[in-house]
């Protein structure tokens, strides 16, 4: 078949992502009785949590995912309950596949699952956590070949999705500030769309070097107007979660919440905020669970992921706009997918 730009890689990526949500499925059933304790009946999510001894984050990350699977729903009053197909996973329906699911709950993923579900992260956290860096802890990001493979691991995703995240950002004679850049790509391409703009790229300073050589690839591409890019890129290795913000028109936050834990995206947010001039847009590119935290199947997969190597999860738009409105900026209703299940939300600085 031939490649198009059209073509939604999405079959791949949730293929990959399964392995995650299949950890959660035999970890809720054998390793932490999740539906056991709602065999007697709905509990709100607050009751089920304390009994099962689960933090905000693994509760976030599992009840949803056990939903879009349909194994959980919740009733009228917002409390969770099994579903008729959950009931057989469940030890007082007989039969029920208890004992079938549980052929793998001796599986290495699924016992590590339930270790960082119980613990909220893996237990030995003394190498630092992929993608993240955060105080003086230590940092993949700042060892010279973990970053390049870390860096290097999302390449092909940001090349794919960058061409149709650049032509739904504005069109701008202004300044983009691409956070946590990475690659580069999204800036790369939107400054081809854009030749009169100017970007600044801030990330740790051992990705941006992967991300210097990268651009120097791109300004040889032949594309028209490739080779003056390079021209109006900044690069600023720094700390966004402690460093000054460059002052910019348009902010772009791609695959970049979702590293970091719920306590972290408000300050985030509001470190965002403070960067934009006034009319200026901050704009977030990354996978989005349904607001009644119940699915989609394919994000929840990858909240499951996400939690199992980051600080973070998927959120909701809803919580996003939440961040964004304590920030002082006005959020849009808007949402533009893209690929691979993600899409673009937006909010406006007034
Ligand atoms: C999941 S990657 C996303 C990269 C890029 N935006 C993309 O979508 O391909 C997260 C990025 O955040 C960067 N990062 C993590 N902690 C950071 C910090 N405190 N300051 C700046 N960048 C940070 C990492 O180095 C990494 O490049």
């Amino acid at each position: 078949m031939q490649e198009t730009p059209q073509s939604d890689l999405a079959p791949i990526t949730r293929h990959l992502r399964a392995m995650f949500g299949s950890r959660l499925l035999i970890a809720a059933v054998h390793h932490l009785n999740v539906l056991e304790e709602l065999s007697n009946g709905p509990l709100s999510v607050a009751d089920l949590r304390s009994r099962i001894g689960l933090k905000e984050r693994p509760a976030a990350v599992l009840f949803p995912a056990l939903c879009a699977m349909e194994m959980l729903e919740y009733d009228e009053s917002g409390n969770l309950r099994v579903t008729e197909l959950g009931r057989y996973l469940t030890q007082n329906q007989v039969p029920n596949l208890i004992g079938y699911v549980g052929l793998e709950k001796n599986d290495p993923g699924v016992l590590e699952m339930a270790v960082r579900l119980k613990n909220d992260g893996p237990l030995d956290t003394s190498g630092g956590i992929s993608y993240v860096k955060e105080g003086d802890d230590p940092s993949p990001m700042d060892d010279a070949e973990l970053s390049r493979m870390f860096t290097l691991a999302l390449a092909g995703r940001a090349q794919k999705l960058s061409p149709i995240v650049a032509a739904n950002l504005p069109k701008s004679k202004g300044h983009l500030l691409d956070v946590a850049g990475g690659t580069g790509f999204y800036t790369f391409e939107w400054l081809l769309l854009n030749q009169q703009a100017t970007a600044t790229i801030l990330d740790r300073p051992a990705v941006l070097s992967v991300a210097t050589e990268l651009l120097e690839a791109f300004s040889k591409s032949g594309r028209p107007g490739a080779e003056t890019v390079k021209n109006r890129i900044t690069f600023q290795p720094g700390d966004m979660l402690a460093d000054e913000l460059p002052q910019t028109d348009l902010l772009l936050a791609a695959s970049l919440f979702h590293d970091w834990p719920t306590e972290t995206c408000q300050p985030l947010a509001d470190r965002f905020a403070a960067a934009i001039r006034p009319g200026g847009e901050l704009w977030v590119h990354d996978a989005f669970l349904n607001d009644a935290l119940d699915g989609p199947l394919a994000v929840t997969d990858y909240s499951a992921q996400l939690f199992w190597a980051t600080k973070g999860r998927c959120y909701s738009r809803r919580e996003y706009r939440e961040w964004f409105a304590k920030a002082g900026l006005d959020p849009t209703s808007e949402n533009i997918p893209t690929q691979m299940d993600y899409g673009l939300i937006w909010a406006i600085k007034p």
